[in-house]
């Protein structure tokens, strides 16, 4: 079968079960109905007898920046792994929006689903140009088009535009990637990941290692992706998450400890106590 009848098949499938048919929603499709586009309740994991995440509930809105810190050691990249399918934990649910059961997936399942993760350090093609690694992720994106005809068509050429304009680099576009600046090769690696369209970003400490004017600029961008995008933000820079906070988890010993701003938060003795007991 043709890609274009392929898609007229799936066009044909969305006005068949439009309005009328109630709250229909197909498989794979997102439910926001509920208000939470991610939902993780009384998650545990252990390793070799020792509790990394322990009873952990958390749950994240649609187009929320939420920003996660804790300690070394408090079980948020363990959260990560949980959410992205890399590690299963022993007992708990977790759900991406109301009806996707996120443990019954694999890892490369859960990336096309939607959820987008920014490891710590960059892991651009740093032979190939900025433009040619967006394209490559764009490429390994969901489409089917693209897919099947392995170029791009002018939407997609347009989107690519659009976050090289969003991560700043569309003066370095042709430039070999392994030429890029730290900053900029986190910039360009969040970038692949925005091309996917993802529903909820993941980012493990965005700005580790960056210059003051790039995390300034990393902030800049985060909250333009705000809104648009879910995201979560796991950061040890206090400076960063000032900047860019609405809701702050507090994670300890794998649980969550204090939610709230961040004034709240740092003002509550369980977390002065925890981070001054380092
Ligand atoms: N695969 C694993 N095998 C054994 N122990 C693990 C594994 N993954 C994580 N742990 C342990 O689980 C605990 C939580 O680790 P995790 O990396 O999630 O913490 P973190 O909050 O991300 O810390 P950091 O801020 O230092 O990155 C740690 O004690 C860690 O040693």
């Amino acid at each position: 079968m043709s890609p274009d009848l392929l898609e007229q098949g799936s066009e044909r499938l969305r006005s068949a079960s439009g309005p009328g048919y109630g709250r229909l929603v197909q498989p794979g499709q997102l439910d926001l109905a509920h208000g939470r586009i991610l939902y993780l309740e009384d998650v545990s994991v252990s390793f070799d007898g020792f509790r990394a995440i322990n009873r952990l509930s958390i749950d994240i809105a649609p187009g929320e920046l939420r920003c996660i810190i804790g300690p070394n050691g408090a079980g948020k990249t363990t959260m990560m792994d949980i959410i992205t399918g890399k590690t299963r934990p022993d007992s708990g649910t977790v759900y991406f929006g109301g009806t996707i059961n996120l443990l019954r997936h694999s890892e490369a399942e859960i990336a096309q689903l939607g959820i987008g993760r920014k490891f710590q350090r960059p892991t651009v093609f740093e032979a190939m140009s900025v433009f040619e690694n967006l394209e490559l992720a764009m490429q390994g994106a969901r489409t089917l088009r693209t897919s099947l005809w392995g170029r791009l068509s002018g939407a997609q050429r347009d989107r690519l535009a659009e976050v090289l304009m969003l991560i700043r680099l569309q003066d370095q576009m042709n430039r070999s990637a392994g030429l890029l600046s730290h900053g900029q090769k986190q910039w360009l690696e969040i970038g692949m990941l925005l091309v996917q369209d993802p529903r909820l970003l993941l980012l493990d400490e965005p700005v580790a290692g960056m210059t003051d004017q790039e995390t300034e600029r990393t902030a800049e961008l985060i909250l333009t992706l705000k809104g648009r995008h879910s995201i979560i933000v796991v950061e040890h820079d206090m400076g960063f998450i000032d900047r860019i906070a609405e809701k702050v988890t507090v994670l300890a010993e794998g649980a969550v400890l204090a939610e709230g701003t961040l004034a709240q938060v740092q003002a509550n003795d369980r977390v002065i106590e925890v981070y001054l007991g380092r």
